[in-house]
């Protein structure tokens, strides 16, 4: 039986950091798409993009003007060819305010289960900050960096607690109520179609009684970002990174078609289709889901399966792009 290497071949360039390139593109993921008929190929940032290629396809994970500028010259030149995906659809989940807008926006109704965005407001300056009842929210609190820029600053938070530890903080910054939600959250990848949903360790839960005795803020940054020394967020329930008992095992899914009618929902609104979503159960209802951040082109290489996973997504861009063009 012939292979797809012995039928016509695809060129899908891709445009990353190298850090983020080198936990993408690993040999597994190389030979499960050329096994398909797809060669991985970077391009080189420095280089012209109009002067590189032929591609069928172009993924990427850059920013700045000048980027935007050689994805527009090689569009206006190839515009055939799907460029996954748009630098004005990325910039909205630069924004902490406008990624979870999208969210409170969706039409979209279920038998059981309820969604939606925890509380939050903008502190845009200090001097406008009166007391956390005129802002109708209620400590504990969450202050997040408005800018989700990719930055190390960007995933700086604080856990605040009473007036001292807010007068603490340096604005802009997005105050976000805590909600209890068991210590776990689910990340939801998508590529396209294709929803995946995992479990990572969270923050833990803050009951009434402990609550009396935190004071002031308590810093954190990327808690549900683990891996462990083989690079893989094991959800078995096995240690992790930090030694912490984690039982993964014993948290319930969400239900994959609520999931996937979210994705869908996501995909179509921010016109996105390589994103992933955090999503934590309300401790208070089980059947109340709250999306607290949207990342653009997320660690997909923590996903187990992530080399059929993106393929299939790849294929199935390719595949759409070939009827559109016949069409
Ligand atoms: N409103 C909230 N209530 C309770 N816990 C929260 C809340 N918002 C965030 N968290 C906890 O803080 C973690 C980081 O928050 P968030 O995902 O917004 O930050 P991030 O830096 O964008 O993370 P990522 O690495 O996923 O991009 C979440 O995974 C969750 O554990
Ligand atoms: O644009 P950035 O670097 O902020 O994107 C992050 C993203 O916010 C998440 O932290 C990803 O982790 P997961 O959600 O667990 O996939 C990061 O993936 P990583 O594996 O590259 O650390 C993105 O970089
Ligand atoms: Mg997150
Ligand atoms: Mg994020």
């Amino acid at each position: 039986m012939s292979t797809q290497s012995q039928c016509q071949r695809f060129r899908i360039g891709y445009a990353l950091a190298p850090k983020k390139g080198q936990s993408l593109i690993q040999p597994s993921l190389l030979t499960k798409a050329s096994e398909r008929g797809i060669d991985l190929i970077p391009i080189d940032p420095i280089k012209p993009l109009v002067e590189q290629g032929p591609f069928d396809c172009i993924v990427h994970k850059l920013y700045g003007p000048d980027w935007t500028r050689q994805l527009q010259q090689f569009s206006s030149q190839n515009p055939n060819v799907p460029i996954i995906d748009s630098p004005d659809s990325i910039e909205r989940l630069h924004n902490r305010i406008s990624m979870l807008e999208v969210v409170t926006q969706l039409k979209l109704h279920f038998d059981n289960e309820k969604f939606g965005v925890p509380n939050q407001v903008v502190v845009s300056e200090m001097k406008s900050l009166t007391s956390i009842e005129d802002l109708k929210l209620t400590f504990p609190v969450i202050a997040k960096p408005l800018v989700a820029d990719g930055s190390v600053k960007s995933h700086q938070m604080y856990l605040i607690f009473d007036s001292q530890g807010l007068e603490s903080m340096t604005a802009p910054f997005v105050l976000q109520e805590f909600v209890n939600h068991g210590g776990f959250i689910f990340k939801v990848y998508v590529a396209g179609m294709n929803v995946k949903c995992v479990k990572r360790k969270s923050l833990p839960d803050i009951s009434e009684e402990k609550l009396k005795s935190l004071k002031g803020f308590l810093p954190f940054s990327r808690i549900s970002n683990l891996i462990d020394n083989d690079k893989k967020v094991h959800d078995d329930g096995k240690k992790n990174s930090q030694g912490d008992e984690v039982d993964l095992e014993s948290v319930e899914m969400p239900s994959q078609s609520f999931l996937c009618e979210l994705a869908r929902g996501m995909r179509e609104a921010l016109g996105l289709n390589l994103f992933n979503f955090d999503v934590m159960r309300d401790a208070r209802d089980s059947n109340r889901y709250l999306i607290i951040d949207v990342n653009y082109f997320p660690g997909y290489a923590k996903m187990p399966g992530y080399e059929s996973i993106m393929t299939d997504f790849f294929l199935q861009v390719l595949h759409k792009s070939a009827v559109g063009v016949t069409e």
